[in-house]
């Protein structure tokens, strides 16, 4: 129960619903049991008139109609205070379980790259969703068929012992090996529906792959054999399914079997002690077999309760897990500021701690506010390292990095990313419009400045040649883009949002020349007074640029100008002539 403790502020903020469902699940109970005693009287009542103890006809007659009018009336009452109790209790448990999706997404947003890269987004999305509703049934379910159990079962020993205190013994013998055999049963249970979900996310991973990847399947000629994987998946699956239901199966025929031997019990000790004499009416047999009836339900949830809370704490802990860590990257300014864009690297190394992969070795440069540095170099050799750092999406493992002259771990995290437009190698594209994937960069803007800054990029053509132009959607729904087209509207959101510092990662890699050459002119308009960083593996993208920093292998091992730099061997003036000459 210690992880499950992390609910407890959640039961604080919901105290008054639950308190005021606990005190309708009480009254409820007490409802509900005056329906065995009021069966007890009316039994009795005939039997006197039958020994003759009653002579009077409408004496019965009244008693009788009085008795049943009471019994509707309490399962009426019961039967509202029911429903009131899941409204509020089961409410609850769906606002706590609102609350801690929320707490943990917002930790997820929080959390840095390296965690995403250390864990699995099946895992992630799993914690959220199918640990949160574990943790639910343990807020909700839980709760409530514990209160009910432990009210129905108080009072009706209380109205049991009062009436027949030998019987009472009897009648609750065998409750205690249902709850236990329950308890075995919903373990038992709980284990194999967990493998089956696992089988049912490996079909789903399984399928969605085969439907991403159709091309390569249907260019390689492999649909048979992927047929056969799949088929030999379902298979798997279906026997986990059958093997769950198996158990399944037995949670009621095991009910029906344990209150019948606890009737046959009540029957049988009552009918003798009815015989002795020790049980004055008949009627009290009638009321135990009710109990009985109403008993077995809420003793058998107390197997199924406590295997409920025990999936709940390992979910919860395994959500925990996440909620204690700490953000890699901590916000040390909470103080925003306005950033400039002057950029210093001295003699910054950094190590991905995941690969032990020294990407930056030592490097050291400055951009100044408003110019435009370009990174060449081989691949691998650390260039988009450089970018990362300067959105901090990892700190350096040593040396210095200075934003506008001051150390980048100290500026307010996000001012600094407010202040920054990234165009990432990937153009990674929303499924939603065209117009919303532009805007994502400045959710305020209008109309007239997305078809701008798409026209900056050189891809407001494309789009209006479209059926729906701007509103067309992208991705699983909509139509796809080519990667050219991508990479342009990834540009327009980075334009649109008219950031201080531009960091473009080898986002011209899938245009043509002619039109890299456009865009290259016309970020010229949109960049001036902003730094801007060009990471690119062609001379065109580089050669207007202020300065220009060759790296290999992690080390500036080249900088300079266009103009200095052919002049000079080295790998740029190779690059130069290589690619000078595939233009002729
Ligand atoms: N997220 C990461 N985790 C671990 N290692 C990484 C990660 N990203 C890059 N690396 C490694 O760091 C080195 C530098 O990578 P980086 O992506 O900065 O190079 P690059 O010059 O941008 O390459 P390219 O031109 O192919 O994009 C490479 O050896 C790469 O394998």
């Amino acid at each position: 129960m210690k992880e499950l403790q992390h609910l407890n502020k959640y039961f604080l903020k919901y105290k008054s619903r639950l308190l005021f469902g606990i005190l309708i699940t009480i009254i409820a109970r007490i409802f509900l049991l005056f329906t065995p005693q009021l069966i007890r009287k009316s039994i009795n009542v005939v039997d006197d008139y039958r020994n003759g103890l009653v002579t009077d006809m409408t004496i019965v007659k009244t008693e009788l109609f009085e008795n049943i009018l009471y019994i509707i009336g309490a399962a009426l009452v019961a039967g509202v205070f029911t429903f009131l109790m899941r409204q509020t209790i089961i409410n609850v448990s769906r606002f706590i379980e609102f609350d801690l999706k929320n707490e943990i997404y917002q930790q997820y947003q929080k959390l840095s790259l390296n965690f995403y890269k250390k864990n699995r987004t099946g895992d992630l999305m799993n914690r959220i969703s199918e640990d949160v509703g574990r943790v639910r049934m343990y807020a909700g379910p839980a709760i409530m068929y514990s209160i009910n159990t432990f009210t129905l079962f108080v009072i009706a020993l209380i109205y049991m012992y009062n009436q027949a205190p030998k019987l009472t013994l009897y009648t609750v013998l065998p409750l205690p090996i249902l709850s236990i055999a329950i308890y075995k049963l919903s373990k038992e249970i709980h284990k194999r529906s967990t493998i089956v979900q696992e089988y049912l996310s490996k079909l789903s991973t399984f399928t969605q792959e085969s439907f991403s990847g159709v091309s390569i399947i249907k260019a390689y000629g492999i649909e048979s054999q992927t047929s056969a994987n799949f088929d030999s998946l379902s298979t798997a699956s279906k026997e986990k399914q059958l093997s769950l239901v198996r158990v399944q199966a037995l949670f009621f025929p095991m009910m029906v079997l344990l209150i019948g031997l606890s009737n046959l019990l009540v029957i049988y000790v009552g009918g003798m002690q009815y015989i002795n004499g020790e049980i004055e009416s008949l009627g009290t047999i009638a009321e135990f077999i009710i109990y009985v009836n109403m008993l077995t339900w809420p003793v058998a949830t107390v197997g199924w309760v406590t295997s409920i809370i025990q999936t709940a704490e390992a979910s919860q802990k395994r959500i925990n897990d996440f909620l204690k860590l700490v953000p890699e990257i901590k916000n040390n300014s909470e103080a925003p500021s306005v950033i400039e864009g002057h950029i210093a690297f001295k003699n910054v190394s950094f190590t991905y701690d995941d690969t032990n992969i020294e990407a930056l070795k030592g490097v050291s440069f400055t951009v100044n506010q408003g110019e435009t540095l370009a990174i060449i170099g081989k691949t691998g050799s650390g260039k988009s390292t450089i970018l990362d750092l300067i959105g901090r999406l990892y700190d350096i493992s040593s040396g210095q990095l200075f934003v506008d002259h001051k150390a980048i771990d100290q500026i307010n995290l996000k001012s600094l990313r407010d202040s920054i437009g990234y165009v990432p190698q990937d153009a990674f594209l929303f499924s939603d419009t065209i117009n919303n994937n532009i805007k994502f960069g400045k959710e305020d803007a209008t109309n007239d400045e997305v078809i701008q800054a798409a026209k900056y990029a050189q891809v407001h053509d494309n789009i209006i040649g479209f059926n729906q132009g701007y509103n067309t959607v992208l991705g699983e729904r909509g139509i796809t883009l080519s990667g050219g087209q991508k990479q342009r509207v990834s540009i327009a959101r980075a334009i649109i949002k008219a950031p201080q510092i531009l960091l473009f990662d080898d986002c011209l890699s899938a245009v043509d020349t002619e039109t890299e050459e456009k865009i290259l002119n016309n970020l010229k308009k949109v960049t001036k007074g902003k730094t801007t960083i060009i990471v690119s593996h062609r001379v065109s993208s580089a050669k207007n640029a202020n300065k220009i920093i060759v790296l290999d292998d992690g080390k500036i091992v080249q900088h300079g100008t266009h103009e200095s730099l052919i002049q000079n061997p080295g790998y740029y003036k190779d690059l130069y002539l290589k690619q000078s000459s595939e233009k002729v």
